[in-house]
């Protein structure tokens, strides 16, 4: 599933005129790419993914998901939209305190309907992939900062999304837990071959990506490649 920006302009509110926080941006993230979105302070970088996450409707432009243009959907269509395909990192965790790791990510099932019960196995799975299945049952207090990052991304893969949307998650940690934690990201991305977005201003931490792109003042800049790109022949989903 792709992920495709088509000429996005996005301005808010600011006294008696607008600012424009997005200025004619096109991104386009195939499967399996991981791509960084970098920019200074302000530069419109959260204001991307939100856009990217449909969580704000662009001035103009449009955001595909998996082919299907969002420009026209209901309220009601674009959550189901965010529910099945798009999963979302954020800076912290966000980790509901009473639950433990592998009930954070049964939690999700049960916003979906179904019975935290059903979904278990699953969720054992994801925290296996993120290397967490011996802490399953620890709550998010007695979790390392890097480990709880690491519940966050494995409960934003629990709907198996295509789209994987994620915000400067390495701001809470240390540049080696940081590091950790974008490996891992890449790996899922090839591995699941999930469209990712990462926001990040680390630099530091860039050669992960598979392709970097630069925001300055709302407008996209050099859209580079990082390293070479990982085998994206499967047919896209
Ligand atoms: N809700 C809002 N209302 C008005 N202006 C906003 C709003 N949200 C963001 N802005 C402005 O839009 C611009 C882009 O903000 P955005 O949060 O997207 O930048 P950013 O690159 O993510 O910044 P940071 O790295 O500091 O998080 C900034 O000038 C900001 O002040």
């Amino acid at each position: 599933m792709s992920l495709h920006l088509t000429d996005i302009t996005l301005t808010y509110p600011d006294g008696d005129s607008r600012l424009t926080a997005l200025d004619r941006v096109t991104l386009h993230v195939p499967r399996g790419c991981l791509t960084a979105v970098i920019g200074p302070s302000g530069s419109g970088k959260s204001s991307l993914l939100a856009v990217a996450a449909t969580l704000v409707t662009p001035d103009s432009g449009t955001v595909s998901v998996a082919g299907t243009d969002t420009s026209g959907m209901s309220r009601g269509d674009l959550a189901d939209l965010r529910r099945h395909r798009i999963g979302i990192v954020f800076q912290q965790a966000n980790l509901l305190p009473s639950l433990t790791a592998v009930e954070q990510l049964q939690v999700m099932a049960h916003i979906d309907g179904r019975r935290p019960s059903t979904v278990r196995g699953r969720a054992m799975d994801l925290l296996d992939a993120v290397g967490l299945a011996h802490l399953a049952d620890r709550r998010p207090q007695q979790l390392s900062g890097g480990q709880r990052q690491r519940v966050g991304i494995a409960r934003a893969l629990m709907n198996d999304p295509g789209v994987l949307l994620v915000d400067e998650p390495t701001s809470a940690l240390d540049h080696e837990r940081g590091a950790a934690v974008l490996d891992l990201l890449a790996r899922l991305t090839h591995e699941r071959a999930t469209a990712t977005v990462l926001v990040t201003h680390d630099q530091a931490l860039l050669s992960v990506a598979d392709h970097v792109a630069e925001v300055h003042d709302g407008r996209l800049g050099r859209s580079a490649p990082a390293r070479s790109a990982p085998d994206r022949s499967a047919p896209a989903r």
